[in-house]
């Protein structure tokens, strides 16, 4: 008789289904993506490609690099060695913001909404980017309704809970009108419901056919989400794949449980 395989409880019992991977032309490629600070190589080497409605996760134990490399794809590091594309261009050396501009959004981890303005102020920010006056506005609405804020539009952003103060930093990045959307950990510390709603909106999100980048250290969520997961340890790539593969990789259940020797 063969020995029983080690399984991760948080790993294989996911529920869901991923969505069906979209094929198509990649919107944003990195290729062999390295990122250095001084002597530490916080990211090695590392490659992906993100399709328009495709969820891509990353993945990792701490320290592995994962918010290294989403800010090397949103230009808040600079990349050491590599490349990255977005619709074709190559935009490994612009600025976070022009590439916000190009269609690039990204939420942060600690969510920094204008606390005294109104939940709708904080949309319309990022809405004047592109649009002005009443179509600003009725952009700043639609996208209010689209992560279910706009009962709250008129209320201060200090007397949002934490599940819709990440769904406002949600918010603030689709009024900037982006084909991609990253995700810098927007469901971890949410209690389950609250969690649930988070994943329906990110599945629309993708249907609706933005691309999507996802860090986040809540093992359900993301292998019931994502096409394709990234793990990443010490900085390099450990297996990717769907999540089915990826959660069964005998490296990643290492990462996560440790050797015996360890
Ligand atoms: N600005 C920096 N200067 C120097 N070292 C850094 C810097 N940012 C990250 N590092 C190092 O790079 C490595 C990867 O860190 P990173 O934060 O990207 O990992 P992570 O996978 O996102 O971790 P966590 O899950 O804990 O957020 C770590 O060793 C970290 O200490």
């Amino acid at each position: 008789m063969s020995a029983p395989q080690p399984t991760i409880p948080a790993l294989v019992n996911f529920g869901g289904q991923p969505v069906h991977a979209p094929a198509g032309e990649p919107l944003l490629r990195a290729e062999h993506v390295t990122v250095r600070f001084g002597g530490v190589v916080a990211v090695r080497d590392i490659s992906l490609a993100v399709r328009p409605g495709e969820i891509v996760g990353l993945i990792g134990p701490n320290g592995a690099g994962k918010t290294t490399l989403f800010n090397a794809l949103t230009g808040f590091v600079r990349a050491s060695e590599g490349r990255v594309t977005f619709a074709g261009r190559d935009i490994t050396h612009l600025q976070p913001q022009v590439r916000a501009k190009m269609g690039m959004a990204r939420t942060f981890q600690v969510e920094r909404p204008f606390e005294d303005l109104s939940v709708l102020e904080n949309v319309l920010v990022a809405a004047f980017l592109n649009r002005r006056g009443r179509a600003a506005e009725n952009h700043a609405y639609d996208v209010l309704e689209r992560v279910g804020l706009a009962d709250r539009a008129a209320q201060p952003a200090s007397q949002l809970n934490l599940a819709r103060r990440r769904r406002l930093e949600i918010a603030k990045a689709l009024a900037l009108e982006p084909r991609m959307l990253f995700l810098d950990e927007s469901i971890a510390g949410l209690n389950p419901p609250a969690q649930q709603e988070m994943v329906a909106l990110v599945r629309q999100l993708a249907q609706s056919g933005l691309g999507i980048v996802m860090v986040e250290h809540i093992m359900h969520v993301i292998m019931s989400l994502s096409d394709h997961v990234i793990c990443m340890a010490f900085g390099e790539l450990l297996a990717e794949g769907d999540p089915k593969h990826v959660a069964a990789h005998p490296d990643v259940i290492r990462a996560y449980l440790g050797d015996d020797d360890d």
